[in-house]
């Protein structure tokens, strides 16, 4: 579904996020991925939705080499991929039906299905009562749920989220990762890059460790936080 194949990263001159690296996730996994800050988390997500090109090695999406992939075709590419990240990024000016509403028109899907899809993802995030209050009118939990619906709404088969609990409380951190789970559940890939090793250990799911832009762990379910 996803995989690294040999990738180097290199930004400016001379610093070096990603050093050949080799990763595959399955369809239907949920994979953390971990490290210190600077170890390369992001720019293996930012890779993944070909926000930039690799220096060296190849990235393939649903089989898709994504270097193959004209500038022109990234919208079509990036309806397979949701994402999430830690500061939410919703529109200030919508409520959060409208957020959802409005990723959903971008992607230039029809009216008809707005209408019945945008209830029943918020209702999905649980977020019902809370449909026509704007942003700053929801907790950081809430602000999250929306983007996590906004992210979902298409049922992408992959969703990648970039610390979506970086700017949340251990509880309200909690919460998100079960929807994530939840989301994981319905068959989507989920990647989650993250510092929290409290919630990594928690979850008991597949945990890739990076440093230094290199893996240094690759572990399955629950062996992880037997090792700690
Ligand atoms: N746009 C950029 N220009 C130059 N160097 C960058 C850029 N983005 C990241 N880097 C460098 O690449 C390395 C990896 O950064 P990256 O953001 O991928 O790490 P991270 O694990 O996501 O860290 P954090 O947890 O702090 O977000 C770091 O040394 C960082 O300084």
């Amino acid at each position: 579904m996803i995989r690294f194949s040999n990738v180097t990263k290199v930004y400016g001159k001379d610093t070096v996020a990603l050093e050949r690296l080799n990763l595959e996730i399955d369809a239907g996994e949920f994979v953390f991925l971990v490290g210190a800050s600077g170890s390369g988390k992001s720019t293996m997500v930012r890779l993944m939705l070909k926000e930039m090109e690799p220096s060296a090695g190849a990235i393939f999406v649903n089989g898709t080499r994504l270097s193959s992939v004209p500038r022109r075709r990234i919208p079509r590419l990036r309806r397979d991929i949701g994402c999430v990240f830690q500061d939410f990024k919703l529109l200030p000016n919508k409520t959060a039906a409208e957020n959802v509403a409005y990723a959903m028109e971008v992607t230039g899907q029809r009216r008809r299905v707005i209408r019945t899809k945008v209830p029943q993802i918020l209702d999905l995030v649980g977020l019902s009562g809370k449909m026509d209050k704007f942003p700053e009118m929801l907790s950081g939990g809430e602000q999250q749920r929306v983007s996590i619906a906004r992210a979902f709404v298409s049922q992408p088969p992959i969703l990648v989220a970039d610390e979506p609990t970086g700017n949340l409380d251990p509880n309200t951190s909690v919460g998100i990762m079960q929807l994530l789970h939840r989301i994981n559940r319905t068959g989507t890939t989920v990647v989650v890059a993250t510092h929290d090793r409290e919630m990594v250990d928690v979850m008991r799911k597949r945990v890739v460790a990076l440093e230094e832009g290199r893996i240094v762990r690759d572990k399955v379910k629950g062996a992880y936080a037997d090792e700690v």
